[in-house]
C-alpha cells in the first residue's frame, strides 16, 4: 500500500465539521469496498433481485423492514471482512504467515455465518408469504414499496458514486507477483 491513509484524509476539507468529516471519511471506505470487493458487489445484485421480490410480493412493512435490517448486517459484515483483510495485507507485509491467514479466514467464516442467517429469514419470509400474489401494479403495502425502494437506492448510490483511487492498495498475493 503507498501512502496509506493520512494522503487521502488530508483530501478531506479539515476545516469541516468533526461529523461531517466522520461521515466523509467512512463514505470514502464504503465507496472503495464497493467498489473493489467482488462480494459485495455481487450482494448489491442479490439485493437487487430481492427488493424487485418484495415488490411483487408486498411483504408487511415489519417484513419488509426486516429484509432492510439483515441486508444491512450482511453489506455491514462484508465491510468489516474487507477491513479486516486490509489490515492483515499491511501486517504481513503480503507475506504468507499461518496466522495471517487464520484471521482472514475467521473474518470470512464470520461473513458467512451471516449470510446464512440471511438466507433462513429469506425463506422464512417467502414461505410464511404463501400462497404468492403479484401485487407489483396494486397499492398493497405501499410502505413496504417505499422503505425497499429508498433503501436500494442509497445502497446502488454507493455503489455508482464516483470512485477516484486516491491511494493505491497492491495486494501482490492476488496477481502472483509480489513487489
Ligand atoms: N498473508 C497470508 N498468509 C497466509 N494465507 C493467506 C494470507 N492472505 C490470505 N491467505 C489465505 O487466502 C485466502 C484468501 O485470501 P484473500 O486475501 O485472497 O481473500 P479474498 O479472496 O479477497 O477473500 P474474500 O473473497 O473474502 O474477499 C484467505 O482466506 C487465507 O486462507
Amino acid at each position: 500500500m503507498k501512502d496509506a491513509g493520512r494522503g487521502g484524509h488530508a483530501r478531506t476539507d479539515a476545516r469541516a465539521q468533526p461529523f461531517v468529516r466522520a461521515v466523509a471519511y467512512s463514505l470514502r471506505g464504503v465507496v472503495y469496498a464497493f467498489h473493489t470487493e467482488k462480494n459485495l458487489k455481487r450482494d448489491v445484485w442479490l439485493f437487487t433481485c430481492l427488493a424487485a421480490v418484495e415488490w411483487c410480493l408486498r411483504p408487511s412493512i415489519a417484513q419488509a423492514a426486516l429484509t432492510v435490517f439483515v441486508s444491512m448486517c450482511v453489506f455491514a459484515a462484508e465491510l468489516f471482512n474487507t477491513a479486516i483483510e486490509l489490515a492483515v495485507d499491511v501486517a504481513s507485509t503480503w507475506k504468507d504467515h499461518p496466522v495471517a491467514g487464520m484471521a482472514k479466514d475467521v473474518a470470512s467464516g464470520a461473513v458467512t455465518f451471516v449470510a446464512f442467517g440471511a438466507l433462513a429469514i429469506a425463506a422464512w419470509l417467502l414461505v410464511s408469504d404463501w400462497p404468492w400474489h403479484l401485487w407489483l401494479w396494486s397499492l398493497r403495502n405501499l410502505g413496504s414499496v417505499v422503505l425497499v425502494t429508498i433503501w436500494l437506492m442509497a445502497v446502488w448510490a454507493v455503489r455508482l458514486w464516483p470512485y477516484h483511487p486516491d491511494i493505491e492498495i497492491k495486494r501482490p498475493r492476488k496477481g502472483g507477483a509480489a513487489e
